[in-house]
């Protein structure tokens, strides 16, 4: 039976990190914090947990499995918690779909398979992967496109053949090659009128933002309001409005995902949920680091500059 329709992430869909306590354990109390705010937004969708911005692959099975939990009772399960499957052999990652099942998944993010990225994949490997995957486990799932640079990314033959799989319903884009991005959404779009097609582009999103249903990203965790007003411009075609939008929230863009390297957008995140009042600290997992001396500074008045300080509530201009 079709997957697709069952789950609704047309709007804002925010990858959680995952809060720990400053000698390192899961901080549940901060992950019903952090889950119950994010839920509050009407136009957040889905919460997806255990992603790269989740440190996901950090965590032992147990811890996963506990996150999962956490970010379901955060929202009293209202907002459907989605569970990145990151483990690399199929059978393996199968298992990890049912685990996250048992804990309260709805659906899950299928990452590539990691070897991928270095040596690439035998022609129908993904396929094989997403159709395993579902069958064994029954976890509807999100199709993941990595970017266009690594070796783990999927031609249009092999997004199509994916995107027509009855356990796929949706697809987070993150290809990062703005001719592939023009040329290939339509043609699966038209393919696969039911495929929900969100935009993972944090760095960059204003272009991306017309042509999707929505954006699964990290960055949905520090400025909520703003991205589900960025989505709504942009299924609008409202450019003059995301363009304002995009501007406004340049200096966070560039304090949290500018900086050297995608990850250390995940420490940033962590900084900039303290200036929201939402975390203490911003205590991460190796192989993450702290940022550098100043950079909590840099993004607590990026922040600030954007109106998204936790004692002045963001206005959304008209
Ligand atoms: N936004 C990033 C990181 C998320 O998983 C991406 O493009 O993949």
């Amino acid at each position: 039976m079709s997957t697709k329709n069952k789950i609704d992430l047309r709007g804002l869909v925010p990858a959680p990190v995952t809060p720990f306590t400053r000698d390192g354990a899961i901080d549940h109390a901060a992950i019903l914090r952090l889950g119950s705010w994010l839920g509050s937004f009407k136009g957040v969708k889905g919460l997806v947990v255990l992603g790269h911005a989740g440190e996901g692959t950090f965590l032992t099975a147990d811890e996963q499995a506990s996150v999962i939990e956490s970010f379901v009772k955060s929202t009293d399960g209202r907002v459907p918690v989605i569970a990145g499957i990151t483990l690399e052999g199929t059978g393996v990652a199968a298992q990890e779909a049912k685990r996250a099942m048992k804990a309260g998944a709805k659906a899950g993010l299928l990452y590539p398979s990691h070897g991928w990225l270095r040596f690439g994949y035998q022609k129908g490997a993904p396929q094989d992967r997403y159709k395993a995957v579902y069958e064994e486990s029954g976890l509807p799932l999100i199709l993941f496109q990595y970017p266009d640079v690594t070796k783990a990314t999927y031609n249009l033959d092999t997004l199509m053949e994916i995107a027509a799989q009855p356990g796929v319903f949706a697809m987070k884009n993150g290809v990062r090659n703005m001719r592939r991005w023009d040329t290939e959404i339509p043609v699966i779009r038209k393919a696969n009128p039911d495929l929900q097609v969100l935009t993972c582009h944090d760095e960059y999103l204003l272009h991306t933002m017309f042509d999707v249903d929505g954006a699964l990203v990290g960055y949905g965790n520090i400025a909520p309001e703003l991205l589900i007003a960025l989505i709504e411009a942009g299924k609008a075609q409202d450019y003059v409005k995301a363009r304002a939008l995009h501007d406004r929230l340049l200096p966070v863009t560039k304090a949290v995902y500018h900086r050297g390297s995608h990850m250390e957008g995940t420490v940033a995140l962590k900084h900039a949920l303290v200036t929201r009042g939402i975390l203490d600290h911003a205590t991460v997992r190796t192989p993450l680091l702290p940022l550098q001396p100043g950079a909590d500074v840099e993004i607590a008045e990026a922040m600030k500059s954007a109106g998204l300080v936790s004692d002045k509530p963001a206005a959304i201009a008209a």
